[in-house]
């Protein structure tokens, strides 16, 4: 064993070019990197996808079906069958070994390559999950290893590293095969990782109890001590947990720095005098609930100090959030600072200005929009404005962040931010104004593990409560065929006085066809269908002005029945709807469909969601629009959207910030997620961190996994 480096000697073994190991040759070299594995850590790091069983080879008798087995036989018959049922061409192998005969099957293939390979009479070792249809047992697509001449037996004493073990399988890349993978990842990690140092500090490795970095690598490609339950499909075990520990401590490490950064700097420390709040709590029609007026308090807790404030808030889809914002804008107002509001969509920013601008007139203050459509002349005149600090909110998308809008004084940035912000557009507000306070608002329900390593920086509070007198919203499945039942149920309600909304999926790419489907439904709807109510529609499409007044006329009940694109998505309050229908409900995330029916159901009035399900609906379609039907509870449908679809989808990935995990899967480590979050943000909070020699290393690590992106001058 050699002696253990210091990480930073071990930072220079690691970041050996792949070009320089035994074996691995110009094509190899191009291969690899084609899969981005250009240095000896990259190839550490690509670890196996799954594991193969190889301790036991069954005769093929003896195969249990729905299992992954390994066993050895012999071609009887190779060649391509045509089935008429499917209309599709597959390759069939006949193995057998005597006890009994195993079909093989591809359904895509390289014809020659298979012909080639599976000659009567070839011998290979063979893996795969066994399937029954019938008496016929069959795999799909197995692994296999040609034997040649020799004798099984031959075979596993020449080539020990290949049988009677757990073999790692791994992600391919063309070119590469698992033989290939395998010898060359071998060579790595028997001469590197031996070199591998965890630069977490011991007593942290201690008390979780983790493999040292370099078994925990070893392990992970090559099992030699596998636990009992060790999973061939995951791998998951001591050995994976250790390096998903040590990828989660050090981004939540870094977010816990972000955190203390942000906070420890001088900010502004507001006075809660009243002066606003206590006239609006007297003005509005209800009382806050005990979850509104509990989260309020963190926040006037926040603004009170003398650091600037960095939260977030969220609350399920009608929970109240807004009259939240208001009351902090009130408070930043009171104490002589601009308050900037920004909003995701136009639709919604121009929606939070009609409601901010509403109070504050009634207050006596002044609140502007900053609308991404205004002509420069106009554009000019607002900016000169909040220049000069005659308005007190300015409300707009991300065209408040954009340059040439500067504030007098501004004291709280409020981001109304649905996932579509990011770290960065926080950064991008905080600089407008000296160190200001950051409310971030979200509706979304975020699953514990996504909100942990997106909004990892920011100090949470949950609006957990929705205002009393709700009745459940009653949610139905509707074939496209029984539309006509739908049509019903709306014009009932509208008959008894209620408003209705009618919307159809827009998708980017075929975005012309989609509004020209949704204006012709508006057309058609009202002439045919609902002739006796006024139908309106809604889409992104349609000039401000215009949509400022089909949204006005919806809420005076001038339209009883709004169509429209998913412009509606967000943030549209209008208590006296009751009925939200959305056609090809499968074409929609699931948070979307959430957010969707939230739009009714936020007055007391019993109300309904049809989500009409094309004929043409996949399984997973199907499988979302169940969860909708079976609950209404955003953060048990954030938490199935995640498992359905993943993390990148359910956020749109980059655009989300999401970091990117070599190892971590945020569905199944959440538990480990929430570990090494606590222990890195007690290591942040020790004075001693930052300066100590004893953490050098980890200072250094943590550099290196986030770089620039900290923000921090002071780390060394
Ligand atoms: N404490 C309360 N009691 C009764 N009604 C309330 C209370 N707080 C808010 N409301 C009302 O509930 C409705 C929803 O509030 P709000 O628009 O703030 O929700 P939200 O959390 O922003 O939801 P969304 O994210 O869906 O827009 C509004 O009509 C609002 O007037």
């Amino acid at each position: 064993m050699p002696p253990t480096p210091t990480y930073q000697r071990s930072r220079e073994l690691l970041a050996t070019p792949l070009a320089q190991i035994r074996g691995v040759g110009p094509r190899l070299l191009q291969i690899l990197a084609k899969a981005g594995l250009n240095t000896v850590e990259d190839a550490l790091y690509h670890l196996p996808h799954r594991y193969e069983d190889r301790r036991e080879i069954r005769r093929i008798a003896q195969l249990r079906e729905g299992r992954q087995e390994v066993f050895v036989g012999e071609v009887l018959a190779s060649g391509e069958t045509f089935t008429p049922k499917a209309r599709k061409r597959i390759y069939e192998v006949v193995v057998s070994d005597g006890s009994a005969q195993v079909s093989l099957k591809w359904f895509h293939y390289r014809k020659d390559w298979l012909k080639k390979r599976f000659c009567v009479g070839t011998r290979a070792v063979f893996t795969g999950e066994i399937k029954r249809f019938g008496p016929i047992r069959e795999i799909h697509h197995p692994d296999s290893e040609i034997l040649g001449d020799k004798s099984l037996e031959q075979v596993m004493t020449e080539d020990p590293m290949n049988f009677g073990r757990i073999l790692p399988v791994y992600p391919l890349t063309e070119g590469l095969s698992q033989k290939v993978a395998r010898k060359i990842f071998k060579q790595v990690v028997d001469e590197f990782a031996p070199f591998a140092v965890s630069p977490i500090p011991p007593h942290i490795l201690k008390k979780q109890e983790l493999l040292s970095l370099s078994l925990a690598l070893a392990e992970c490609h090559w099992p030699e001590n596998p636990e009992p339950d060790f999973d061939l499909e995951t791998g998951a075990g001591r050995a994976r947990s250790a390096l998903v520990f040590d990828e989660f401590f050090f981004l939540e490490l870094g977010l816990a720095l972000k955190r203390r950064g942000v906070v420890l700097e001088p900010g502004i420390a507001f006075d809660v005098t009243h002066k606003y709040t206590r006239p609006l709590a007297q003005m509005l029609p209800y009382r806050l609930t005990g979850a509104q007026r509990h989260v309020l308090g963190e926040i006037k807790q926040d603004m009170m100090a003398p650091h600037p404030m960095n939260r977030l808030v969220q609350g399920d889809v009608g929970s109240g959030k807004t009259v939240v914002a208001l009351m902090a804008a009130l408070i930043a107002i009171e104490n002589h600072t601009q308050v900037a509001v920004i909003a995701p969509t136009e639709i919604l920013a121009e929606q939070h200005f009609l409601q901010f601008h509403d109070w504050l007139e009634k207050l006596g203050l002044r609140a502007i929009l900053l609308s991404g459509s205004l002509g420069p002349k106009d554009k000019a005149q607002v900016q000169d404005k909040i220049r000069a600090g005659e308005v007190d909110l300015v409300v707009g998308t991300h065209a408040v962040l954009q340059q040439g809008v500067e504030f007098k004084k501004l004291g709280l940035g409020i981001i109304d931010e649905q996932h579509r912000f990011g770290v960065l557009q926080r950064g991008i507000l905080r600089r407008k104004g000296e160190n200001p306070d950051i409310l971030v608002m979200t509706a979304t329900p975020i699953p514990r593990t996504l909100s942990l390593t997106l909004y990892g920086d920011l100090a949470l509070s949950v609006i957990d409560e929705l205002p009393p007198g709700r009745t459940p919203i009653k949610t139905r499945v509707l074939a496209e065929s029984r539309r006509e039942e739908g049509y019903r149920l709306i014009k009932k309600e509208l008959e008894q006085g209620r408003q209705a909304y009618i919307v159809y999926p827009l998708v980017e790419e075929s975005e012309k066809s989609d509004l020209l489907a949704a204006a012709a439904a508006a057309e058609t709807l009202q002439s045919e269908v609902f002739s006796d109510h006024k139908v309106g529609l809604l889409h992104g499409r349609i000039k401000p002005q215009e949509k400022e007044s089909v949204m006005k006329a919806f809420k005076n009940r001038e339209i009883d029945l709004l169509v429209a694109t998913t412009v509606i998505e967000v943030g549209i309050d209008v208590p006296n709807a009751s009925v939200m229908m959305v056609e090809h409900a499968e074409r929609f995330g699931l948070a979307q469909l959430h957010q969707l029916r939230g739009r009714v159901g936020r007055g007391a009035e019993k109300s309904y969601c049809l989500l009409v399900q094309s004929s043409r609906c996949s399984q997973d379609g199907k499988r979302r629009l169940q969860v909708m039907a079976e609950t209404t509870d955003g953060f048990r449908i954030a938490e199935a959207d995640l498992e359905i679809r993943g993390p990148g989808e359910f956020l749109g990935t980059r655009q989300a910030g999401l970091p990117d995990f070599r190892v971590a899967n945020l569905l199944r480590d959440g538990r480990m997620l929430e570990s090494a979050r606590t222990e890195a943000f007690r290591l942040a909070e020790n004075p001693e961190f930052l300066s100590a020699a004893k953490y050098a290393d980890t200072r250094l690590a943590l550099m290196d996994r986030w770089g620039s992106r900290l923000e921090l001058a002071s780390i060394g």
